[in-house]
């Protein structure tokens, strides 16, 4: 098989070349935020020296070009994701503001005593929203429920399902645990109670090409920033049926077809959704880096990723005191791990100290520690771009942190 050419698609990355406190980075916190290729820095570039402009608005040359770059990414982004129609792609600032856009919608379409269910390796960003959904309405939120290995009980899911069931939503991989969830079954089973599903990609999205149609997923939300591309720009795919019923989340310029004192009437899709001047060179960004990593093929870089995974965990397994959270059969390349009687803070920070880049702490996913009985753990998060020799530094850093400590 191709081996995968890892030292020629490090050359993309410059910050690949840092020095951290003297030491070579080893960035390993891809599962907060990825590093951007020169290819997408490029564009970003060529977008401020020669067609800025805003668009949908002027009727001159340069904002016409940068109105078709914009129009043309939402395309690449809708082929990505087999979406129906380009209008079912919502750009967004991210995966967080795709989940308030749709829980607000559903603020005139739930009732007392609906309920709603969440997963219980939810991001924050998951379980918020919902909340503050389930105050508005009088909804009833309730969660399903994960075993020790870090996989939600399919059983456990079926028996909350009911007539009053309205909605389902969970991630497609946990950014704290790597799980990836059976989503195609639970959006198949939800749909049988009338349910509709939305489903968190941000992790899954740098990992895993969703099909949505495949999926019959009703919404669908990513981050361009966890995909090579830049923050404050993402994605809310939505069901055309769907995204008709809700209503417009901010009003403004953009989203509205007439304005007047007496009444205003708003825009189709997907404009009814994307109020004010967006994230322009973000949104034509997110294409390129859609492109760069299509480039590269999504089944090698799963295939190269699960290899540095497999490697990683047998390395950290010969560690004395090492707990490893979160062995689905299924899962992506991260892996959150204490060691007995260290705190996840202190490892973080020591080696961080020989330039290893880890997150410490709840990542977002405060429900998820506090099942695990544990104030957080070391999460090192893998990529493409990763290398099997840095597995080895930050092993070593690992143990040598272990060794300050203890
Ligand atoms: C599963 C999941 N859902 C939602 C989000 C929120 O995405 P935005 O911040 O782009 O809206 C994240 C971000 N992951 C966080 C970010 O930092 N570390 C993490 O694991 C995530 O991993």
């Amino acid at each position: 098989a191709k081996t995968f050419e890892v030292e020629k698609i490090r050359e993309d990355f410059p910050i690949l070349k840092r020095e951290v406190n003297g030491y070579p980075l080893v960035y390993f916190d891809n599962a907060a935020t990825a590093q951007t290729p020169k290819q997408v820095m490029d564009v970003i570039v060529d977008y401020y020296s020669n067609y800025n402009a805003n668009i949908h608005r002027g009727v001159h040359s340069l904002s016409q070009e940068a109105t078709d770059k914009y129009e043309q990414a939402r395309i690449k982004i809708q082929k990505h994701f087999n979406a129906e129609k380009a209008h079912e792609i919502i750009f967004t600032s991210g995966t967080t503001h795709g989940i308030n856009l749709v829980a607000n919608g559903f603020s005139s379409m739930l009732k007392e005593g609906d309920e709603i269910l969440v997963s219980a390796m939810e991001h924050h960003s998951n379980i918020v929203p919902w909340q503050m959904l389930c105050e508005r309405t009088g909804a009833v939120l309730k969660v399903i429920p994960m075993d020790l290995n870090g996989e939600l009980i399919y059983a456990e899911f079926e028996k909350l399902l009911n007539s009053r069931t309205k909605l389902v939503f969970l991630n497609h991989v946990s950014n704290a645990l790597g799980t990836v969830n059976p989503i195609k079954n639970i959006i198949d089973k939800a749909h049988e109670y009338g349910a509709a599903v939305l489903i968190d990609g941000a992790q899954a999205a740098p990992h895993i090409k969703a099909d949505v149609q495949e999926l019959d997923v009703d919404f669908y939300v990513v981050s361009a920033h966890k995909m090579c591309g830049p923050t404050g720009v993402g994605v809310l795919y939505g069901k055309e049926e769907w995204l008709e019923k809700l209503p417009p989340y901010q009003g403004g310029g953009e989203m509205i077809a007439t304005v007047s004192f007496e009444k205003t009437t708003y825009a189709g899709l997907p404009h009814k959704f994307e109020a004010g001047t967006p994230n322009i060179c973000g949104g034509i960004a997110f294409g390129a880096a859609i492109d760069y990593m299509n480039e590269i093929g999504f089944d090698a870089i799963a295939k190269y990723e699960h290899e540095l995974l497999e490697y990683a965990t047998a390395k950290l397994k010969e560690i004395d005191g090492m707990q490893i959270y979160g062995e689905a059969p299924e899962k992506t390349s991260v892996i959150s791990f204490n060691i007995e009687g260290l705190h996840p803070y202190d490892i973080g920070t020591l080696v961080d100290k020989m330039g290893i880049a880890v997150r410490t702490g709840h990542h977002c996913a405060q429900p998820i520690m506090d099942f695990f009985k544990i104030p957080g753990t070391v999460r090192a998060s893998f990529s493409f771009y990763n290398t099997f020799h840095e597995i080895d530094l930050f092993i070593d850093a690992v143990k040598k942190a272990k060794m300050m400590l203890q």
